[in-house]
């Protein structure tokens, strides 16, 4: 659906789930990586946080992008009671957090930006969640038997933990997985056809 016009999509992503989403899309993409500061004001409003880490990633690859480049670049950030919370170090950690998130509302943000050769669009997409109680021991056995140490928040929604805590959701699965899927096709789809 999406006809992309002899240009090249790169996503600038290490999370499988991102390279999945966009696959499914339809569109050709290749991925190339690189190390970014994912460091932020300190009185930045968290719901703007992941917006300004998506474009930070795109800046990191701005001075390499040939003309005929796209590059898709996204971050997500999880936020409880006006904070953010960011990977889990340990899986200590990640109990303290999936404690804190449980029986609670929080939001999750994700921003993704476009960079090219003329320039960069960023959109955000924000989604209320709502997690049930969760015991220590339906705790523990999430954050033993599945990865919450590469998840902001230390949950997948898309794992167990999403099958037995979130007891609603309003917005977007996907962005909560970590890629508005709607959001990416919807600015693609504006920048190729304002060509
Ligand atoms: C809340 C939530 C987050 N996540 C993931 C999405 C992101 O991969 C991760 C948040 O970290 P990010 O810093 O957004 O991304 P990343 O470092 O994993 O990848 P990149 O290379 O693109 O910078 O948490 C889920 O998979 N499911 C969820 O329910």
């Amino acid at each position: 659906m999406i006809d992309l016009k002899n240009k090249q999509l790169i996503l600038a992503s290490k999370s499988p789930r991102r390279k999945e989403l966009l696959a499914g899309l339809g569109v050709d993409f290749i991925i190339k990586t690189k190390d970014t500061d994912e460091s932020f004001p300190d009185d930045m409003d968290p719901f703007e946080v992941a917006g300004y880490l998506s474009k930070k990633k795109g800046d990191a690859f701005a001075h390499e992008l040939m003309h005929d480049e796209i590059l898709l670049t996204a971050d997500t950030v999880v936020i409880l009671d006006g904070k953010i919370l960011n990977k889990p170090k340990d899986a200590e950690e990640a109990v303290a957090m999936i404690t804190a998130l449980s029986g609670k509302t929080h939001h999750v943000v994700t921003g993704i930006s476009l960079t090219h050769a003329r320039g960069q669009s960023t959109q955000q997409d924000k989604v209320k969640v709502e997690f049930a109680e969760l015991s220590s021991e339906e705790i523990s056995y999430y954050v033993n038997n599945f990865s919450p140490l590469d998840k902001a928040g230390a949950y997948g929604i898309q794992e167990w933990i999403g099958y037995v805590a979130v007891s609603r959701i309003e917005g977007s699965f996907y962005t909560v997985m970590g890629f508005p899927v709607h959001l990416v096709y919807q600015a693609l789809k504006k920048l190729i056809d304002g060509e």
